[in-house]
């Protein structure tokens, strides 16, 4: 979100443009009109700024928005208007109001607002997350749901998280014999290192690893630029403010960096489909691969000229043009790694502030499996599986769901809110809402043993992949890379704090830009387990 200076330096600009334009005085005529009976309570607000101090002081700043908007809905209110610069905006904070938003009234909430960042990085919104409601998303959600992320799908890429996860835990091995010790991990850039792989195989197939590294380097580009409030989302009427923070051209520069990668990625594989119809056409052999996205892409989009394309092929490949391949491919990156790493390391670090839990999710897992972890027995992991439920619930990937656009006047906790106001659900404050769960601040996984709350988009007290038609579709994708990378921590490894580090000292300090993060990087040690030493 910048300095404080450059914020409120930026603010003054857009001042003088909104005073200069006459703005004010049409704006405060508008409110009035616009005046309903029962509009959502909130903080009171500034002219021009409206809320934006409240949030973009440094000292809320450094709390993070979901904690801070937290703040703001015990004294306002679960159903809470804010005016963000010249945006309305509602923030939602409990689980009934939730429901109404993503159950009750989904299809009002289902859209996006526009945004620059969208426009520019994803192909003029061509992708699934930043596209608004309509033809072209309900193609691109088809596409995923039937096609990109289905179960059989990701079963298909197995092979490919089972080598990923053996590397692992041969590097941990060599570092849990290093020394009579051990030797201490970054486990935090290891696991993004995994999910970063897994991903980038599964979308792109095998890739040499200069190619892998630039677009890992890319896509960290676009996660450092998509997140936090943009002043230019929040002025939409001052032409230039992304011109003069320099938003737009920063955002331009990301582009072509990305647009260079998937060109290379996509042309290897066009080059790659033509060999093997030439060597189709000359012998009789049918040669069995898997597919990786790009290839399943490539088919749905040759469809329309007699490629071979699946269940949602019939009508998708009109949508599927090369910016919306691109757009989609970069949605499968920036959806699908950071939040599975995230998951993984909050949960080993709750597990090793608490002890008695790490214990007996290590005592399930050493039951489940005699050799080694395999797939197809994780369903079985349940005490584990409480556990993860427990870390999403106080530390979700997206404590604050993006904005949603409404689109019409609706009535949402008793309040009217009303059309083109953007709804932020804050999944965060909803996880520590003491009318919905007891003792909400303690961290207690058997709360969810024998409860049949689950984070499918049913129980909106727990909804870290949100719910509704802007559900994730990708949690199958997701969840399976946590479950089992979490599998194999627990049995081959157990783990120690660093020395002097205590379990109640162990700082778990969040940030939040895109996504909730640790502040400090998570350093573990690896210690082999007695019995698996012996053997
Ligand atoms: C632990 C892992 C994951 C978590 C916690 C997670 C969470 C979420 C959440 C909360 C949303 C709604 C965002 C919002 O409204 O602000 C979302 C949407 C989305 N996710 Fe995930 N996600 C995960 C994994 C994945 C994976 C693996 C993929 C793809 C490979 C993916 C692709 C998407 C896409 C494309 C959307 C946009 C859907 C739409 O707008 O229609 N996610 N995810």
């Amino acid at each position: 979100m910048g300095s404080d200076f450059y914020f409120w330096a930026t603010v003054l600009i857009t001042f003088l443009a909104t005073v200069v334009g006459g703005k004010v005085s049409r704006m405060r005529k508008k409110n009035n009109n616009n005046k309903k009976k029962a509009t959502p309570p909130g903080p009171k607000k500034l002219h021009v700024i409206g809320n934006l101090h409240q949030l973009m002081a440094k000292s809320h700043q450094s709390m993070g928005p979901h904690r801070r908007l937290g703040e703001l809905a015990q004294q306002h209110g679960p159903v809470m208007a804010l005016q963000l610069g010249q945006v309305p905006h509602v923030v939602i904070s409990s689980a009934a109001a939730a429901e109404q938003v993503m159950k009750t009234h989904d299809a009002v909430f289902a859209s996006r607002p526009s945004s620059l960042t969208g426009h520019i990085l994803f192909y003029g919104s061509k992708d699934l997350f930043f596209s608004p409601y309509g033809d072209h998303w309900r193609q691109m959600r088809k596409l995923c749901t039937l096609e990109l992320l289905t179960a059989r799908r990701v079963a298909s890429f197995r092979s490919i998280r089972a080598e990923e996860l053996s590397r692992l835990v041969s590097a941990l091995s060599a570092a849990a014999a290093a020394t009579a010790e051990g030797r201490i991990v970054d486990l935090k850039t290891m696991l993004l290192s995994l999910t970063n792989t897994i991903t980038f195989r599964s979308a792109f197939g095998m890739a040499s690893p200069k190619l892998t590294e630039e677009f890992v380097s890319v896509v960290d580009r676009i996660t450092g630029a998509i997140g936090g409030f943009k002043l230019s989302d929040l002025f939409p009427s001052v032409k230039f403010l992304p011109v003069v923070t320099g938003l737009q051209s920063r955002l331009a520069a990301i582009r072509r960096a990305v647009d260079g990668v998937l060109d290379e990625v996509i042309g290897q594989h066009v080059e790659a489909r033509r060999r093997r119809q030439e060597v189709r056409s000359s012998s009789s052999a049918t040669e069995e691969t898997t597919e990786d996205l790009v290839d399943v892409l490539l088919n749905l989009q040759q469809e329309g000229t007699g490629g071979g394309g699946g269940a949602a092929a019939d009508s998708v490949h009109q949508y599927l043009t090369m910016d919306a391949i691109k757009a989609i491919l970069l949605n499968m990156f920036l959806g699908g790694t950071e939040s599975a790493a995230l998951t993984v390391e909050w949960v080993m670090s709750q597990m090793m502030k608490n002890p008695s839990v790490m214990q007996r999710a290590q005592k399930e897992v050493r039951s489940v499996f005699r050799d080694n972890v395999d797939e197809e027995r994780l369903h079985q992991l349940e005490y584990l599986h409480a556990v993860i439920k427990e870390t999403f619930r106080l530390q979700p990937p997206s404590p604050l769901l993006s904005p949603k656009l409404t689109g019409e006047n609706v009535e949402i906790g008793g309040f009217e809110v009303s059309t083109k106001s953007r709804v932020l659900v804050n999944v965060w404050a909803i996880g520590r809402d003491p009318q919905y769960w007891t003792e909400p601040e303690r961290f207690y996984p058997e709360r969810f043993l024998n409860s049949p709350i689950d984070y499918k988009g049913t129980h909106f007290g727990l909804i870290p992949f949100a719910a509704g038609r802007r559900m994730c579709p990708g949690i199958q994708f997701g969840m399976t890379i946590v479950q089992f990378t979490l599998a194999n921590l627990l049995f081959h490894f157990d783990w120690k704090l660093p020395r002097g580090v205590e379990p109640e000292s162990l700082d778990m300090t969040e940030i939040f830009d895109t996504a909730l993060r640790r502040k400090e990087k998570l350093c573990l040690v690896p210690v082999i387990p007695a019995r698996a030493a012996s053997k």
